[in-house]
């Protein structure tokens, strides 16, 4: 039977293909930035424990980074004045430049969000593994790459090992067949495919995205389904490389050129899945099927297409009352009746950003829609460009004065309002026409109300002031627009093709800077095998639990972004289910919340009826908030594959139980609060009288970790001559892997700083 792509680039990577029980996938490229790093190099620092490849990593900042104005700014402690965002800023800065790990800092033009400044750099390679600590990290595999996300202990196992444990998912294919009509993006055809498998559907699974409709695609637009793919449980997502990748690619500052392009272009050329590989699964889609999108609630898979009517729950009563529970708590956040029609829905803001549509052809997008049009009176829009080299890129194009004209707000890089960590955010209330990918509760802003859908029905929505058919506006394109010459107010003014930045880009590689060329530059100390940290060792544990009986628990649930800002590991506990324990206006403890009541709030096990706990963000913060509170268990159904990592990694026992009947009767002990046994040495809950509820599985080596309080780290360096077995094979076969990133030239060489900016960052 062959393979798929996944497989192929997955058995490639394998440290050693003998390890089954803890499998090393090794890492090509680390993309790192100011969230969940200080915990890491802290973590490496307490260890004794270097780098291991520095020249394998990039960094940038994004999540913190205001958007305000630049032209004033000189460096991150005087441009920063939100004193936690500072102190993760220029904590990484110290980090990198104590490391030797090279970064674009806010002086710098290639600055932006880690996914969009990648691909840009060419960073991402087909066939290679890519790792960042960050879920949206599928976003690379619109190239052909293996993206990897993960959280703040994987980013340091990467660092100490440049390796992540990682066992094999199964194969979801996403076939997408025929043209895209008007008006249709690509972010539509991943709504669309969320509203068919839900936020769980592909949990446990690698999407290939295929089909005559893909291939059609720009690597942009593939780049928006791919990174949403973890909206829908996947652990990650990718495209097989064709001649639009190779395109997108060529003359990028970290793709190789010369005899090392061609050598990776006939190494490409073989990445696709086999004929007859192993699907575990298929889901086909009929692009005609496909009409232009909003969500309505607070989950990504909340779909209605723009001439469709909101859900009403009464059509679910008697048949899923969980669901029906689910649509009214969402209605009733969101401020929305059922059954109104979409088009009705008015909205207050707009925002066209984020890793999922900041790039140029989402720019382009927008702007052809604002073209001699102007923003509602009562609206205040918004455009964020992914990157300053997308900025420029723009303004090049005259974009940023059609846009401003219109009267959006034109601003500098950065995560901005996608998550609320930084001064761009909702306030109580406020609605908003967002091109991001997540509509959590809170997720921009408390209380805040967030609409997903593409940048040209944002545009749309924005020049209306309320959800518009943006086909009704403006005689669309659709997302499978690449290399053409787009048609803007009658005249044509722009190429989608190569962006101006590969020539500057290209000329980077030109300029001769010393190569290192070191194998192995920083071998870790013998004695940094032996873990100072370790988790918390888990055995028996009895302990009444608190009942939860929600779906989808998202991580923003369990931990808002604005509290991402901590350095440390602890210290979260106090704002964990922050919107489901406090009023929004008072602050007050909400008491119908069973985390305010007794014995509850002393519970050490959470018992979750509802199914895909932890989903949404990788962040580590979820389990160090619940761990903090004093949980030291939690039971669900199901659980979000990155939280579940997440858990045994800080010793949070994560129990999946999908036998109803047994859930029930935990969850009944709960309510009765009564204690409840969880014995890991003989994989079993008892209730409190001694009689065994039900047994569990558990990852035989997450046990072992738990059982003896053991980290990850200390166990792989036990392996590394392994790794430096492979790291000389990879060496020799793919060389335009290594000894790039190094190469990189300072922003003020390639005339890519801020004038006034000091010169503290180029090494
Ligand atoms: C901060 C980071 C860990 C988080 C993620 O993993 O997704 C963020 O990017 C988000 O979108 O919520
Ligand atoms: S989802 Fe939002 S916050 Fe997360 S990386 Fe993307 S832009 Fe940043």
């Amino acid at each position: 039977m062959g393979l798929t792509l996944y497989d192929k680039i997955y058995n490639a990577h394998l440290v050693d293909p003998t390890n089954t029980t803890a499998p090393l996938q090794y890492i090509d490229a680390h993309l790192i930035f100011e969230v969940p790093t200080p915990q890491a190099f802290d973590g490496l620092r307490r260890n004794k424990r270097s780098v291991r490849r520095p020249d394998l990593t990039l960094a940038t900042v994004d999540h913190n980074v205001p958007t305000d104005d630049r032209s004033g700014y000189r460096d991150a402690s005087s441009f920063l004045t939100e004193p936690a965002a500072r102190k993760q800023v220029t904590l990484l800065e110290k980090n990198v430049a104590e490391h030797g790990i090279k970064y674009f800092g806010m002086s710098d033009r290639r600055q932006g969000i880690v996914h969009v400044v990648g691909p840009e750099q060419g960073l991402t390679l087909p066939g290679s593994v890519i790792f960042c600590g960050d879920s949206h990290t599928p976003t690379h595999g619109a190239v052909g790459a293996l993206a990897i996300s993960g959280s703040v202990t994987e980013i340091e196992h990467v660092l100490a090992t440049q390796t992540v444990l990682q066992h094999k998912f199964k194969n979801f294919r996403v076939r997408v067949e025929g043209d895209l009509g008007p008006g249709v993006y690509s972010k539509d055809i991943i709504l669309h495919l969320l509203s068919k498998i839900g936020t769980a559907g592909a949990t446990g699974y690698i999407i290939e995205f295929c089909g005559s409709t893909i291939r059609n695609l720009s690597m942009e637009a593939r780049m928006v389904l791919c990174n949403m793919s973890i909206e829908g449980g996947a652990r990650t997502a990718l495209v097989a490389p064709d001649e639009v990748t190779v395109e997108y690619l060529q003359g990028r500052p970290l793709v190789p050129s010369g005899e090392d392009w061609d050598k990776a272009l006939t190494y490409w050329r073989t990445l696709q899945s086999d004929e007859d590989a192993h699907w575990d699964y298929t889901v086909d889609i009929n692009a005609v099927d496909i009409v232009p999108s909003i969500t309505w609630g607070t989950s990504p898979d909340d779909v209605i297409p723009i001439t469709g009517t909101i859900p009403d729950p009464a059509d679910l009563d008697g048949k899923d009352d969980i669901r029906a529970a689910a649509i009214r708590r969402s209605l009733k956040y969101m401020g929305l009746q059922a059954n109104m029609r979409a088009t009705d829905i008015q909205i207050d803001r707009v925002f066209i950003g984020s890793c999922t549509n900041s790039r140029i052809e989402d720019i382009r997008a927008a702007a052809r829609v604002a073209s001699g049009r102007t923003v509602a009176p009562r609206v205040y829009a918004m455009v964020v460009p992914g990157s300053g080299l997308v900025r420029k890129q723009a303004e090049r194009e005259g974009l940023d004065t059609i846009l401003k004209k219109a009267g959006f707000d034109w601003r500098e890089p950065g995560c901005s309002m996608c998550l609320a960590m930084n001064p761009d955010k909702l306030a109580p209330g406020e609605r908003c026409a967002s091109t991001t990918n997540r509509n959590f509760e809170g997720r921009q802003g408390i209380g805040g109300r967030t609409h997903l859908l593409s940048p040209a029905m944002a545009a749309a929505a924005a020049i209306t002031g309320h959800m518009t058919d943006v086909r009704e506006l403006v005689a669309t394109g659709n997302g499978s627009l690449s290399n053409t010459q787009l048609t803007l107010g009658g005249d044509k003014v722009m190429s989608a093709g190569a962006v101006t930045v590969q020539t500057e880009a290209t000329s980077t590689n030109t300029l001769s800077q010393p190569v290192v060329d070191e194998a192995f530059p920083n071998r870790p100390a013998e004695e940094s095998k032996i873990s100072v940290d370790g988790i918390p060792k888990f055995d028996i544990l009895s302990s009444v639990a608190a009942p939860f009986d929600m779906q989808n628990i998202n991580t923003d649930l369990i931990i808002p972004g604005e509290f991402l800002k901590t350095v440390t590991r602890t210290g979260l506990g106090p704002s964990l289910f922050r919107e489901l324990r406090y009023d929004p206006i008072t602050i007050q403890e909400i008491p119908e919340c069973v985390l305010n009541q007794e014995p509850w709030r002393h519970a050490q096990i959470l018992v979750c009826t509802g199914a895909n706990f932890g989903c949404g963000s990788s962040r580590e913060h979820a389990v160090w908030a619940l761990t903090d509170f004093g949980f030291r268990c939690v039971i669900a159904p199901s659980f979000a594959s990155i939280f579940f990592n997440n858990a045994g990694k800080n010793g949070l026992l994560a129990i999946a139980i999908d036998d109803a009947k047994a859930l029930g009767l935990v969850h009944a002990e709960a309510m009765a609060k009564r204690n409840v046994v969880v014995d890991l040495p003989n994989q079993e809950i008892r209730d409190s009288s001694g009689k065994r509820i039900v047994r569990f599985n558990v990852d035989p080596y997450t046990k072992h970790c738990l059982l003896n309080g053991l980290d990850d780290i200390s166990s792989t360096l036990v392996s590394e001559d392994k790794i430096y077995a492979f790291e000389t094979k990879q060496k020799a076969t793919f060389p335009w892997l290594f000894n790039r990133i190094r190469k990189l030239q300072p922003p003020k060489r390639l005339g890519l700083d801020l004038p006034g900016a000091k010169d503290l960052l180029e090494w």
